[in-house]
C-alpha cells in the first residue's frame, strides 16, 4: 500500500519536473484573449506591436490597424535596446538625474505598451537596468512622481475609503493576484515621508519580482495606502495627487489597514502580502499583528536582514576564519530603525544558533557583540523611552563602563563590522573610517547600506583610500568597482534585499505556506551566504552579480519552500501537493521552482468570440 503511494507521488514528482515553463526560444501555447482589434493593441500584456503575424491580424482583427512589415522578437528587442544606447549617447554630459529620468521615461513608456518586449530586456539586462527601475532611480521617481504621473499602475487605497475596500478590491481586473507589495509612503528609502508617491516602490519592487522570481505580470499589484502625508513640501503642492491631510495616527491608522488586510485576503487568500518602506513604529506593529493570520513579511524588516546576515557572515570568512567566529565579531550598526533592529535581531539569533553557543543569554544583557546608534548616538540602558524593540541591543555599563562609551557616544570601539542604515549620506566621514584602520580584522567591513545613492554612508572610494586596500564594501545602492594601487579590483558589493525578497515571496508561494515563519527567513539567508566561493571572498566578493539574480532567487525559493515543509507550514498550491515537495530533493526543488517561474515569451492569441 505504502509503495504504491510512494511509487504515485515519484511519479508525480517526475511529472512536475518535466512541465518546463517557456525559457529562451520556447513557443508557449496559445492564450484565449476576449478582446479584439485596438483593444488589444492597447493591452500591453497581449500587444506585440509590430510583431503580431499575418495570420493572427486577420484573426483578431488587427489587417491595416499596423505597418504591413511583420518584426520579428529579435528585431523589436535590438531596435529597443539600439534606441536605449543612443538615449545614453545623446544625453552625454547631462546631469545624472536628467539622464536617468530619461533612462525610466523610456523604460516605462515600453512597460505601459508591451509586457514581454519590456520583462525580457529586464530579465536579459538586469544589471543595467535594475538601477533605473530600481535603487537609486526609483527614489527620484518617487520624488517627483506627481509631475511624472502619466497613467496609473496598481491600486490605491485611501483613508477615504473607509467600508469601500472589500468591494473595491474587485475593481482589479486580474482574476488571481499571487504576489502584494504594499507601502504606506511614510518611508520611501531614505527620503522620508513622500506620501501616495511612495507608489513607485512596490511598481519597481514588483519588477523585481517578475524578473528575479518570474512571477507572472498579470498576478503581481503594487499597492499604495494613503493615509496622508506628515510632509508640508507635499501637502503644499497644488499637483500632489494624495490626500493633502496629515497622516492618520493610532487605532484610525490600523483599522485602514485592517480593512484592507481584510479585503485583500477575502478575495485571494493565498497572495503573499509583501509590507514595503512603512515607517518604523508601523512596520514593526503591523508584523506583529498579522504575521500569524495572513501570509506576509517586512521587507526592511526582515529582507534586509538576511542579506546584511549573510554579508555580515562573508565578512567573517574574508577574514579566513571559521563561521563559528561570528559570535565573536565587535558590530557597529548606526541607525536603530526598522532596517537596523531587524538586522540586529536576526544577527543574534544566527550568533545563538552558532555551534558551541547552546545557552540563551550567552550572549544576552551586558555581553553582547553589538553596538546600536541612532541619530542622538550610542544607545544604553540609560536612554529614556526606548522602543523596547531597540531596548534589546542598548548597552548597559554599569561597572565595566568604559569613558568613551556612554549614552550618546559617536565614536564606539573600533569594531569589526561596521553597519550603516541611518538614511544620512556620507555619515562615515574621514575621521570614522581613518578609526576603522585600527580594527583588529585583518579585513575590516564597512556596510553602507542607505538608499539612495546619495543617502549611503560612505562611497567605496573613501573606504579604500581611508581604510586600507584590505577592507570590504558593501552598499545598498549600486556602485561602481575601484582600481587599487596594485591595479587590483576593490569590489563594490551591493548588500540590498533584493537578494531576498523575491525567493522568500516565491517559496512562500510555491509552497502555500501558511505564513512566513522566521525558520523559513533564516533558510533564505543561509541559502545566500553559501552562494558566494570562498575564492570569491577571498576577492572581497561578498555578494553575487545582480546578473544571476534569477539563478540566486530559485535557490532561495527552493530553500524557502523546503523550510516551509519541514516546519508543516506548507500547503501546496494548484499543481503542487506538499507531499511531492517533502519528497523532493534538494536539487529537484530548485528545478522544481525554476521550472515555475514566468518567462516572457509572445503567445499565438486565439479570440474567443
Ligand atoms: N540595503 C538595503 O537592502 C536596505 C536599506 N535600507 C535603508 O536603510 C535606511 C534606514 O531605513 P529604516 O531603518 O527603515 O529607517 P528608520 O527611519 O526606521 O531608521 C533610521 C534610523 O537611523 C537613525 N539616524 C538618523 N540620523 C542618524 C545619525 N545622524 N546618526 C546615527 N543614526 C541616525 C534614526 O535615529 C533611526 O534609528 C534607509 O536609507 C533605507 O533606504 C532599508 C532597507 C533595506
Ligand atoms: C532596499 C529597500 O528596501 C530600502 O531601501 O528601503
Ligand atoms: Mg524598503
Amino acid at each position: 500500500m505504502w509503495r504504491h503511494a510512494a511509487a504515485r507521488r515519484s511519479a508525480q514528482i517526475r511529472r512536475l519536473l518535466s512541465t518546463s515553463a517557456p525559457s529562451a526560444g520556447a513557443v508557449r501555447g496559445p492564450c484565449i484573449v476576449h478582446k479584439r482589434g485596438t483593444d488589444i493593441l492597447h493591452d500591453p500584456w497581449y500587444n506585440k506591436d509590430t510583431a503580431f503575424p499575418l495570420t493572427e491580424r486577420d484573426r483578431l482583427g488587427l489587417r491595416g490597424l499596423l505597418p504591413p512589415r511583420v518584426m520579428s522578437f529579435e528585431q523589436q528587442y535590438e531596435r529597443f535596446i539600439n534606441s536605449y544606447h543612443s538615449l545614453e549617447h545623446n544625453t552625454q554630459g547631462e546631469p545624472d538625474s536628467v539622464v536617468s529620468l530619461a533612462k525610466w521615461r523610456i523604460l516605462n513608456r515600453l512597460h505601459d505598451r508591451n509586457e514581454t518586449l519590456y520583462y525580457r530586456v529586464l530579465i536579459d539586462n538586469i544589471k543595467d537596468f535594475a538601477p533605473i527601475i530600481y535603487t537609486p532611480t526609483v527614489g527620484l521617481v518617487c520624488e517627483n512622481y506627481s509631475g511624472l504621473f502619466r497613467r496609473p499602475r496598481g491600486m490605491y487605497f485611501s483613508a477615504k475609503d473607509k467600508g469601500e475596500m472589500m468591494s473595491m478590491i474587485y475593481n482589479w481586473p486580474a482574476e488571481k493576484v499571487d504576489m502584494i507589495v504594499v507601502t504606506d509612503g511614510s518611508r520611501i528609502l531614505g527620503l522620508g515621508d513622500l506620501g501616495v508617491q511612495g507608489i513607485g516602490i512596490p511598481i519597481g519592487k514588483l519588477d523585481v519580482y517578475v524578473a528575479a522570481a518570474g512571477i507572472n505580470p498579470q498576478k503581481v499589484l503594487p499597492i499604495m495606502l494613503d493615509v496622508g502625508t506628515n510632509n508640508e513640501e507635499l501637502l503644499e503642492d497644488k499637483l500632489y495627487l494624495g490626500l493633502r491631510q496629515p497622516r492618520l495616527e493610532g487605532e484610525e491608522y490600523l483599522a485602514v489597514v485592517d480593512e484592507f488586510m481584510e479585503a485583500v485576503h477575502a478575495r485571494w487568500p493565498k497572495a503573499i502580502v509583501q509590507f514595503e518602506d512603512f515607517q518604523m513604529k508601523w512596520a514593526f506593529e503591523t508584523l506583529q499583528r498579522y504575521r500569524s493570520r495572513f501570509c506576509m513579511f517586512n521587507d526592511d524588516v526582515q529582507g534586509t536582514a538576511g542579506v546584511a546576515l549573510a554579508g555580515l557572515l562573508g565578512a567573517v570568512r574574508a577574514q579566513g576564519r571559521p563561521l563559528a567566529d561570528f559570535t565573536k565579531q565587535k558590530i557597529v550598526v548606526v541607525g536603530a530603525g526598522s532596517a537596523g533592529i531587524g538586522v540586529l535581531n536576526m544577527a543574534k539569533h544566527a550568533m545563538l544558533r552558532m555551534p558551541g553557543t547552546h545557552k540563551i543569554g550567552e550572549l544576552g544583557e551586558g555581553h553582547n557583540q553589538f553596538w546600536v546608534l541612532d541619530k542622538d548616538g550610542l544607545i544604553t540602558k540609560s536612554r529614556k523611552d526606548l522602543d523596547p524593540a531597540v531596548a534589546r541591543f542598548a548597552r548597559g555599563y554599569g561597572p565595566e563602563e568604559v569613558e568613551d562609551l556612554h549614552e550618546g557616544a559617536s565614536l564606539v570601539e573600533v569594531p569589526h563590522v561596521l553597519l550603516g542604515l541611518s538614511g544620512v549620506g556620507g555619515i562615515f566621514n574621514e575621521e570614522v573610517l581613518k578609526a576603522m584602520k585600527e580594527s583588529d580584522s585583518p579585513c575590516p567591513a564597512i556596510f553602507a547600506m542607505s538608499n539612495p545613492t546619495t543617502k549611503a554612508e560612505c562611497t567605496p572610494e573613501d573606504v579604500f583610500k581611508h581604510v586600507g586596500e584590505n577592507a570590504v564594501f558593501a552598499s545598498g545602492s549600486p556602485f561602481s568597482n575601484v582600481t587599487l594601487s596594485n591595479g587590483r579590483k576593490g569590489y563594490a558589493n551591493q548588500a540590498n534585499n533584493m537578494y531576498l525578497f523575491p525567493g522568500i515571496g516565491l517559496g512562500a508561494l510555491l509552497s502555500g505556506a501558511r505564513h512566513i515563519s522566521d525558520g523559513m527567513l533564516h533558510a533564505a539567508a543561509e541559502c545566500l551566504a553559501s552562494y558566494i566561493t570562498d575564492d570569491a571572498i577571498r576577492k572581497g566578493i561578498l555578494f553575487p552579480s545582480i546578473s544571476s539574480i534569477r539563478h540566486i532567487t530559485a535557490r532561495v525559493g527552493a530553500a524557502v519552500a523546503r523550510a516551509a515543509v519541514d516546519e508543516d507550514l506548507a500547503e501546496g498550491c494548484s499543481d503542487l501537493d506538499p507531499r511531492d515537495l517533502r519528497s523532493m530533493s534538494e536539487s529537484d526543488t530548485v528545478d522544481y521552482v525554476a521550472r515555475k517561474m514566468w518567462y516572457p515569451v509572445y503567445s499565438p492569441l486565439v479570440n474567443d468570440k
